[in-house]
């Protein structure tokens, strides 16, 4: 276990279990809808690309970069684009793909500029969901696993940027990060 890690949520057996259940999911679901999968960089590059993987219909893919974070455990509350979609989204079938919802600003924001580009559908995917760190409410249509209110990170999640390289998830030690 990595020394910074109070402990292990979630092993890599574990996670791609879980990805490839819900890859089988939105294969079911997403049958002939040619689907775009919008990835909201950086934290869910790792999720996304194990689980399109296990998607076997047609799909596109896109990528965002969104933050609000910076070098904190805590939302800013202001959600920035720092990198746009390549195309216009208008009538097609969106797929959010997010590692973790916890205050939602995130979410929010990106799901109501997307309606407004006009697209057909947006329903979002998540790895982690933190119930307990709402801020506005807002419910992912696919997660993979509830979290407790601890702040996490592995597998595309950070602190200060660090941490993502890890291929399991665990809670950050208390004495490691300021808030
Ligand atoms: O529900 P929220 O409180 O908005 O938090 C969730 C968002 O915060 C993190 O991104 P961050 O802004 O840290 O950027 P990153 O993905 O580059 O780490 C995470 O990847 C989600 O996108
Ligand atoms: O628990 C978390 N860990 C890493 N990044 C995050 N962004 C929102 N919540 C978290
Ligand atoms: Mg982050």
């Amino acid at each position: 276990m990595h020394p910074d890690l109070e402990e292990i949520l979630f092993t890599e057996e574990q996670l791609m279990k879980a990805i490839g259940e819900l890859g089988a999911q939105l294969s079911h679901d997403y049958k002939d809808k040619n689907p775009l999968f919008i990835c909201v960089l950086k934290g869910a590059v790792m999720f996304m690309a194990d689980l399109v993987k296990r998607v076997d219909v047609p799909m596109e893919m896109d990528f965002m970069a969104i933050s609000s974070y910076g070098a904190s455990s805590k939302s800013s509350g202001v959600v920035r684009i720092l990198k746009d979609l390549d195309r216009s989204v208008e009538g097609r079938d969106l797929v959010i793909v997010e590692d973790i919802v916890d205050t939602g600003l995130t979410l929010a924001y990106l799901k109501e500029n997307l309606l407004h580009r006009r697209a057909a559908s947006v329903k979002v995917v998540t790895l982690f969901d933190k119930p307990e760190g709402r801020k506005v409410e807002i419910k992912p249509d696919y997660c993979c696993f509830e979290v407790p209110n601890a702040f996490i990170v592995g597998y595309g999640l950070d602190y200060a940027e660090h941490y993502r390289n890890l291929p399991f998830v665990g809670v950050l030690k208390r004495d490691v990060y300021v808030e």
